[in-house]
């Protein structure tokens, strides 16, 4: 759903990679449907592409990447609220007897994530917000640019509050440290929308590494937007936390220890979320 900058690369890779066999694209945008039906379709490779959208309430992923991004004037993410509520609630209407796994990609994502799987009635393991690994991706380069190895991981909002974790660091990293890599996290992003109009091999990237791990079923722990029921004490939000992936979606959500500093600022990021979805009209 939404075959523009994201939409469109990750169903270009889905399809040379071999992740797909058919493809449903869907977008308000006429002429870029056509387009980029046609533009696969000229690959040559040997998959179904339509644009019948009555179709994807049988399909095995639903990719929703409809809707507004950012632009330089847009500081963030949580600003593309309002204008992306009514796409989701497009969505949801075509969604309404969906029976596969659902990754959100449109922004504020976590936000549209809990709204989808809330309105849409589908199962919360079966809604994964993407985001984490990308912002995990950014971090681990913000620590090699440090000379510090060890593996990064990002929680919390995919937006100003996320939060990244310096446990599996080799050497401790003390706050100030911690503050100026959130400070490059936070505006990492926005470097590449000002340039090019916006981020697309980064989060193409991770999403076909996400789509791969369902379909094979991985098993592994990556960073996702996961809908909360008293994990990490919260609930009423879906935030950036460590999930088991399987061929079922979200197998289980792991709860890892915080230091202070990391649990102070994923309190605020779920306090922060929180206070968005309670005002959704749900
Ligand atoms: N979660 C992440 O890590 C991440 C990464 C990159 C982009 N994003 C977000 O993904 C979204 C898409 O980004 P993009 O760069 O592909 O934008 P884009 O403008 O290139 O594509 C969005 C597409 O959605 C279509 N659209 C709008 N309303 C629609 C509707 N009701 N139904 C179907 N299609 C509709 C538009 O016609 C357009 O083709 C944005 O919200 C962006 O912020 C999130
Ligand atoms: O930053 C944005 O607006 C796009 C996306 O969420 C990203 O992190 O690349």
């Amino acid at each position: 759903m939404g075959v523009g900058k994201i939409g469109g690369e990750v169903a270009f890779l889905a399809s040379v990679l071999g992740l797909v066999d058919e493809l449903i694209l869907h977008d308000t945008s006429v002429p870029l449907l056509e387009a980029q039906r046609l533009d696969l379709l000229h690959t040559g490779l040997d998959i179904e592409v339509s644009t019948d959208s009555r179709a994807a309430e049988s399909a095995d992923i639903c990719l929703f990447a409809a809707g507004s991004p950012r632009n330089p004037l847009i500081k963030t993410r949580a600003d593309l609220l309002s204008a992306n509520l009514p796409v989701a609630d497009a969505a949801i209407r075509t969604l309404s007897r969906f029976d596969g796994i659902l990754i959100t990609v449109t922004n504020p994502m976590d936000v549209n994530n809990y709204y989808l799987c809330n309105k849409s009635g589908i199962d919360r393991h079966r809604c994964i917000g993407f985001g984490g690994q990308l912002d995990s991706a950014r971090f681990n380069l913000a620590l090699s640019e440090r000379c510090l190895s060890g593996e990064g991981w990002v929680f919390g909002e995919h937006g100003e509050h996320q939060v990244p974790v310096f446990g599996r660091i080799s050497e401790g990293v003390l706050p100030e440290m911690r503050e100026e890599i959130l400070t490059e996290l936070r505006g990492s992003s926005m470097e590449v929308i000002n340039g090019k109009g916006g981020t697309v091999f980064g989060p193409a990237y991770h999403i076909i590494d996400l789509i791969r791990q369902i379909l094979c079923d991985s098993r592994q722990t990556i960073p996702c937007s996961a809908v909360l029921d008293g994990e990490y004490g919260l609930d009423r939000c879906s935030l950036g936390v460590p999930v088991q992936i399987g061929k079922e979606g979200i197998r289980t959500i792991e709860e890892w220890p915080l230091d202070g500093w990391e649990q102070q600022k994923f309190d605020a990021a779920g306090a922060f979320v929180q206070g968005l979805c309670q005002n959704l009209d749900l």
